[in-house]
């Protein structure tokens, strides 16, 4: 049986310099830091907007890890005296060359009962055994099993038992964050997570997550090939994007009665390249993350053309598609008749594309359904993880106009900018700094 999961509860980074992301979240991508749990040998932050919450942790490097065993940083202490030894609570510590975005955290109702099952399948190789963890606030069971895609791991969590602002170890922190309210910047919830994988390992990674978790299929378009999943390759894109859901579940495995009440998660998202158009963006972040992992996280907003607004003015930099994009005339009159501006989404890169998506609302015809997407470049020193903004007016799916004008702009960014790379976002955050 699958392990049936709740809902997401975070996503956790591993980075060389905490404060340098967790600067560049607050600063340019409008999160707000509220918990932190710092001790002499570890610093994690917790940063949210809406229902999305990220864990920045320190990555050890092979300095500090030495440095750590021997001497105290200094870092003040507020944590149960039983915690200070762990160096990342609710995760691993394991040593990664570059920094990165490697856990998943699920709430499941019982974290016992989810990893037995999970055990007896025989798929996971756990991190950690169920583990209890209590403050005065209560108490939380966590396990960390390892997925099937390069650094990923899964921590599985019941905090049902904590009354507490996070989680045990963390403390409330209310820094002066100066982030935009609500309204101009409405994030609401982490929409959808897509992986970069090796050519070829698709099958298996689905099979993975539909036996550990109960994930569900479901074809990014109409034409779709159950087993192939969907694949473009022509035009020198060479991608196949296979896509599994979840719905938040009880222990039964059941929300609500009604099917059409069931409430969908977090999308998963699996990017594979095909050789046959030459290298891509795809084997770049194979290479320069040094494996599979987490490519980008899509960002739910009520407001793309806001949200956008904000972090452009804060120094977010997006990918834009190439310029004839808005000028087409089948493209411009698409957006007109959602009712927005051209120039208005060409000034901030944001797409625009129709659903293609099987079983969305059938009262919705297809010219109704819009799916809005920016893409951010990458955050890292490397060309690795990004984030994506989206907004969805009826759409469930991804549309293949938008994943065209992605690569397109991706492609053109690795061949032509590369030597103004000092230009990018990252230099950006350090000018910023000072
Ligand atoms: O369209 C989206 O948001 C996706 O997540 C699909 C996707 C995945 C990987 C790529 O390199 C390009 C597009
Ligand atoms: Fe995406």
């Amino acid at each position: 049986m699958a392990a049936y999961l709740s809902r997401l509860h975070h996503i956790s980074l591993h980075v060389s310099n905490v404060d340098k992301v967790a600067h560049e979240l607050v600063s340019r991508f409008q999160f707000n830091v509220f918990a932190a749990r710092l001790t002499d040998r570890a610093k994690q932050l917790a940063l949210r907007r809406g229902s999305a919450v990220f864990v920045v942790n320190e990555r050890p490097n092979e300095a500090l890890r030495w440095l750590n065993g021997h001497v105290s940083l200094g870092w003040s202490s507020v944590t149960a005296r039983d915690h200070r030894d762990l160096k990342c609570l609710y995760g691993t510590h394991a040593h990664y060359p570059v920094d990165t975005v490697s856990n998943v955290c699920f709430e499941v109702e019982d974290v016992e009962r989810a990893s037995r099952a999970l055990r007896d399948q025989g798929l996971c190789e756990f991190l950690q055994p169920p583990t209890e963890i209590r403050d005065d606030r209560g108490r939380v069971t966590f396990s960390v099993i390892k997925s099937a895609v390069g650094n990923v791991c899964h921590t599985l969590i019941d905090s049902s038992q904590y009354e507490g602002l996070f989680l045990p170890g963390f403390h409330q922190v209310g820094m002066d964050s100066q982030t935009a309210d609500r309204s101009q910047c409405p994030i609401t919830h982490f929409d959808h997570i897509t992986y970069a994988c090796p050519r070829r390992s698709t099958a298996h990674i689905t099979r993975w997550y539909q036996k550990s978790f109960g994930f569900q299929r479901f074809f990014i378009d109409r034409n779709e090939d159950v087993e192939e999943g969907y694949v473009l390759n022509y035009d020198g894109i060479g991608l196949r994007l296979t896509a599994m859901e979840y719905w938040k579940c009880s222990e039964s495995g059941i929300t609500l009665p009604f099917k059409d009440e069931k409430e969908p998660d977090c999308k998963f998202v699996i990017a594979e390249s095909l050789p046959e158009q030459g290298r891509n963006q795809v084997d770049s972040f194979l290479d320069q993350h040094k494996g599979a992992g987490i490519q980008h996280i899509g960002l739910y907003t009520e407001d793309i053309v806001s949200t956008a607004r904000t972090m452009h003015r804060a120094g977010v930099q997006f990918f834009s598609p190439l310029p004839a994009y808005y000028t087409e005339v089948g493209k411009q009159q698409e957006i007109l008749e959602a009712g927005l501006d051209p120039h208005t989404l060409s000034r901030y890169g944001i797409l625009l594309d129709t659903d293609n998506h099987t079983d969305t609302d059938s009262r919705i015809t297809p010219s109704q359904r819009y799916l809005l997407q920016v893409f951010t470049k990458p955050i890292f020193g490397e060309d690795t993880f990004f984030l994506e903004l989206i907004e969805r007016r009826g759409a469930t799916g991804f549309g293949e106009g938008n994943i065209r004008a992605l690569w397109r702009s991706v492609q053109a960014y690795m061949e032509n900018e590369e030597p103004e790379r000092h230009e990018t976002q990252r230099q950006n955050i350090q000018t910023t700094q000072h």
